[in-house]
């Protein structure tokens, strides 16, 4: 049924009005609130305590996507009074060279935190690498200790990306508890982590998960199913309107580069059909001023935290 001469479907809440349009879960203005919270919680440690979160993040080669995520976190870092370091390393520092920088962070005391942005190049072992951070700063939670400890619901730091969209179901009023999650992708990073979070117990969990790859025999026949749709797979667009659930709730992790305008800044696009996915969706994320901002935000809280506990600070 290609549905060509049919009207355009409707759908009505419980009123009986007619829903036009998902609810937007804003995600930048969330970030904004959550960070204004840290802001004033940085200011008290310092007068309190005289200590500040430190975070380090690591940049190794030019990529210009991954120089302005690194960017976007120093800033972020500096604007909530962080003593934030910004470490850039040529694309072609050895493996042993990179340990060993790690090592000196991991000794410094001013640093609570260490970010390594990825991907690195491919002479460097990832796996290495983020073994060889110390678990007590690893602020992206992405060493196997912490993954660890997440997979067994005693997670000491949450991973930034999955962290961000569990507080936007949370705040948006989402009820995940019973919820039929599906998640598209099983990245170390996004799918896999958010599909172990959304299955444990506790708030803004409790869900049933179904995770989707490139070997799914028919990803469609999940996402229509979905109440709560997570998707994260890295293809511009991939999601069409008529693969959600009337109602759904679309958490749209995609950030995929289509463009530049013509004074430099990148067009973002989701990995949603946005405009289509908006009128068979009650609540969905935008690109950009979804999820990312989210994302950072979460690695601010991971680092403060972080301080908290290398200063024995208790509150
Ligand atoms: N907003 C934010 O803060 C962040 C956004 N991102 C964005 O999220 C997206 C995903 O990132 P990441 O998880 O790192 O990406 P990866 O490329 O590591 O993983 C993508 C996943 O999606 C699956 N996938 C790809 N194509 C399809 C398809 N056609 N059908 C079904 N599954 C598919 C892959 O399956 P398989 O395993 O079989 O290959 C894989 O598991 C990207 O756009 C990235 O930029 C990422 C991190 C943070
Ligand atoms: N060690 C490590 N940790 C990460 O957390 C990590 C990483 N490596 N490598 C790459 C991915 C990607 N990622 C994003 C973070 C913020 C936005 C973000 O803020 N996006 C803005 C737009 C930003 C822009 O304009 O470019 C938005 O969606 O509104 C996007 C993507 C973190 N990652």
């Amino acid at each position: 049924m290609d549905g060509g001469d049919m009207p355009p479907r409707r759908f009505f809440c419980r009123k009986g009005e007619e829903i036009m349009s998902a609810k937007l879960i804003k995600g930048a203005e969330v970030a904004k609130e959550i960070r204004a919270e840290l802001k004033e919680e940085v200011q008290r440690i310092k007068e309190k305590y005289g200590v500040e979160p430190g975070l380090v993040t690591i940049l190794v080669g030019e990529n210009p996507a991954s120089q302005s995520y690194v960017r976007a976190k120093q800033k972020a870092a500096h604007d909530l009074g962080f003593y934030s370091v910004q470490d850039n390393q040529p694309a072609d520092i050895s493996e042993e060279a990179l340990l060993a920088l790690i090592d000196k962070y991991n000794k410094d005391p001013k640093i609570d935190g260490i970010l390594i942005q990825l991907p690195l190049p491919k002479h460097i072992n990832e796996n290495k690498v983020l073994y060889a951070i110390d678990p007590g700063k690893d602020v992206d939670a992405f060493h196997p200790f912490n993954v660890g400890k997440l997979m067994i619901g005693q997670p000491d730091y949450l991973p930034c990306t999955p962290a961000g969209i569990q507080e936007l179901l949370i705040r948006s009023g989402t009820e995940t508890s019973g919820a039929e999650v599906v998640v598209v992708g099983r990245s170390n990073i996004v799918g896999k982590p958010i599909a172990v979070m959304m299955m444990q117990k506790g708030p803004g969990a409790n869900a049933t998960v179904t995770v989707c790859h490139t070997r799914t025999k028919d990803v469609q026949f999940h996402t229509k199913r979905a109440d709560i749709l997570i998707v994260a797979a890295g293809v511009t667009e991939y999601v069409k309107g008529d693969w959600i659930k009337p109602g759904a709730v679309v958490i749209d992790v995609g950030v995929n580069e289509v463009g530049r305008t013509a004074d430099g800044k990148r067009i973002l696009k989701g990995d949603v059909a946005f405009d289509e996915a908006k009128e068979v969706a009650s609540a969905i994320t935008p690109v950009p001023g979804g999820v990312g901002p989210m994302t950072i935000t979460m690695l601010m809280k991971n680092t403060v935290r972080a301080c908290k506990v290398h200063n024995n600070i208790k509150e």
